[in-house]
């Protein structure tokens, strides 16, 4: 751990005309630090995802990224190709739908492999061999390497979007509901082994969730919000043990009479 976080965010704000996508957003992201970011649908929870990793361009505020050499860089004023360069090296982004995170009519080795030849591999049977681990951490048998997703189910297309995601050594990876849409026992098992790879290697991440179990079980950190704007963060365990802003209070026991 170093002393500096990783992504310092500073009064983030995005408005579609009028109307709040989220306001006034203000945290750090520690290396290695998991945090959920939680609230109802509407809450904003998605436009501050995408604000945060470029995908959509802020109305004000900042937000600064410690790269690799240990320089902060301002993400709104990188130029395209060096926040490509990032999106592509030293971030992930796994998808609630599986499709929008992989090529469906590519196979499972190649949606894998061909991130590693993004990074500049060209040795093919390195590249193979570490598809084949990737695949197996997933827990997707080597036997349907040649397959393309579409005949995976969902929960293996998911497993398939994280290796893909993963296999090029990200620091930083966002999740947008990554186990949304999945059956809940596939769920529980999804969470298990996300919660596995992520303490294994040590990454940080940005998890958006409308699922209180899944930060539980995720994030260290968690953030509520509301309305656009963020009405409760701390410790996760101590948010839903305790939570003090009376919209988490209600968040947090309805999910318990259920
Ligand atoms: N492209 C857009 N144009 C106009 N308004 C938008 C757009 N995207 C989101 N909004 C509005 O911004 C607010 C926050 O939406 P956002 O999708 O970020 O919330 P969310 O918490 O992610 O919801 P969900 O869980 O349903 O995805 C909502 O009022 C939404 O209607």
């Amino acid at each position: 751990m170093t002393d500096e976080p990783l992504l310092r965010v500073s009064a983030l704000s995005k408005f579609y005309g009028s109307r709040v996508g989220c306001e006034n957003v203000t945290f750090d992201l520690w290396p290695g630090e998991v945090l959920a970011v939680v609230g109802e649908s509407g809450s904003g929870k998605t436009t501050l995802l995408n604000c945060l990793s470029t995908r959509l361009l802020p109305s004000s505020g900042t937000a600064s990224y410690r790269m690799r050499d240990g320089q902060f860089r301002e993400l709104y004023r990188m130029g395209e190709a060096e926040r490509r360069f990032l999106m592509r090296t030293d971030w992930g982004f796994v998808h609630q739908n599986p499709a929008d995170g992989l090529r469906m009519t590519v196979s499972a080795g190649a949606n894998v492999g061909e991130r590693l030849m993004a990074v500049g591999d060209r040795h093919y049977g390195k590249i193979r061999a570490t598809a084949v681990d990737w695949l197996s951490r997933v827990e997707i048998d080597e036997d349907r390497i040649d397959d393309e997703p579409r005949a995976f189910s969902g929960g293996m297309r998911q497993r398939l979007q994280i290796a893909r995601n993963l296999v090029t050594g990200p620091r930083l990876v966002f999740m947008d509901e990554p186990t949304g849409g999945l059956d809940v026992s596939v769920q529980a098992r999804l969470l298990d082994l996300l919660r596995g790879l992520v303490t294994d290697l040590g990454l940080a991440a940005i998890v958006v969730t409308h699922d209180l179990a899944v930060a539980r079980l995720l994030s260290q950190r968690m953030m509520v919000m509301k309305d656009g704007r963020v009405v409760e963060s701390g410790l996760t365990d101590r948010v839903l043990d305790d939570p003090r802003a009376p919209y988490t209070q209600l968040l947090v026991s309805s999910i318990l009479q259920v």
